[in-house]
């Protein structure tokens, strides 16, 4: 268990404090061996769509028609897409990356007032300690659970930047919308009732933020700053600063280019599943970079613990058979395989 235990001491010095103190990534942080790091030449092809063209309450035109289409081969092929036209201002999306950027500006010891354990998910600090072998993320992070109201937990909010609640608190409200509207588009593109992923995620939907914090790295060819894995979410909505997000198609990696405007989506293994494979949650890893720190925020929207998701029955026919059995309490089963680094959705098909 040496590997654990060093993990663990490693995993309470922020990697951010290892920059400042001009640390190389210690040997529990190497995954990758020379590398190229300059993946972000890859001329990428991952669609934008324009959310306003395909809301409900937008026209149907030929454009509208057409941006669907577009939709419904972007979640079917990439998993994912940058959305433009969601309805949240470029100044708010400004605000949000500030306050995210001022908290981990901070010094470690004041971020530390809010440090989660080792084991735990919520709180600044890193995931827990993966499996024996499993390589560290060189990032840094703060969890935090944002909706229903109820699963907050405020004594792990940050009490500085002073601004950092609200425009979080301001930041959900717009983000649920956002998804709720989405989870009607993507119904609206599979020709689904419009409402059906909605009230089978419902008011019980829950959301996490997950606010990472990339540090420069001397030998970004030897590190990620968040390995190789799908989301187990329905969907995860990204803001990021820089780019670095990097999606796994036809064995290529894609960089997903900066637009200071858009919110990246990427389905998760329960959309893949509610979708009977239409639909794929798309592998997706961060690199690090020498000269610019990163910062992004993910708001992953997910469908409540307790109850059971499966294939609709309308995506299941003769043509179309059942991929997937219905799950219950995957989250638990995606955990123990990300811990090792693999992904968990064959062990929800049938
Ligand atoms: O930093 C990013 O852009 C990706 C974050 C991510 O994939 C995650 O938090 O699951
Ligand atoms: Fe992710």
């Amino acid at each position: 268990m040496a590997g654990t235990q060093e993990a663990e001491v490693l995993l309470s010095k922020r990697v951010q404090e290892m920059v400042l103190d001009g640390e190389e990534p210690p040997a529990l942080y190497i995954c990758r061996h020379g590398e190229d790091t300059d993946d972000y030449s890859t001329v990428s092809q991952i669609p934008v769509i324009d959310l306003s063209l395909v809301s409900p309450s937008a026209a149907s035109t030929d454009i509208s028609i057409e941006e669907l289409q577009k939709l419904r081969s972007a979640l079917s092929s990439w998993g994912c897409f940058q959305a433009i036209g969601h309805g949240i201002s470029s100044s708010f999306l400004h605000e949000m990356r500030k306050v995210a950027k001022e908290f981990f500006k901070q010094p470690v010891a004041e971020k530390k007032k809010i440090a989660k354990t080792v084991e735990e998910f919520e709180g600044y600090g890193a995931d827990p300690v993966p499996e024996e072998g499993q390589p560290l993320d060189w990032s840094d992070r703060l969890v935090l659970e944002v909706h229903p109201p109820d699963n907050k937990n405020y004594n792990l909010w940050p009490e500085k930047p002073e601004s950092f609640r609200e425009i979080l608190e301001d930041y959900t409200k717009k983000i649920k919308m956002v998804a709720e509207v989405t989870s009607e588009v993507f119904a609206k593109s599979l020709n689904l009732d419009h409402n059906c992923f909605l009230d089978e995620l419902g008011d019980q939907a829950t959301i996490t933020a997950r606010f990472n914090y990339y540090s420069c790295c001397q030998r970004p060819d030897l590190v990620l700053g968040l390995k190789p894995h799908s989301d187990v979410s329905a969907f995860t909505m990204i803001l990021q600063d820089e780019s670095g997000l990097q999606i796994r198609k036809d064995d290529k990696w894609f960089t997903v280019p900066k637009n200071p405007d858009a919110l990246i989506f990427i389905l998760g293994d329960y959309m893949e599943i509610m979708t009977n494979g239409i639909f794929k949650s798309p592998v997706h890893r961060v690199l690090s970079n020498l000269q610019t720190e990163r910062i992004s925020i993910a708001m992953f929207y997910n469908p409540p613990e307790d109850i059971e998701i499966g294939p609709r029955d309308d995506l299941v026919n003769e043509e179309n058979p059942r991929l997937f059995k219905n799950v219950k309490g995957y989250v638990t089963t995606y955990f123990q395989y990300y811990q090792k680094g693999q992904r968990a959705i064959h062990t929800a098909q049938v």
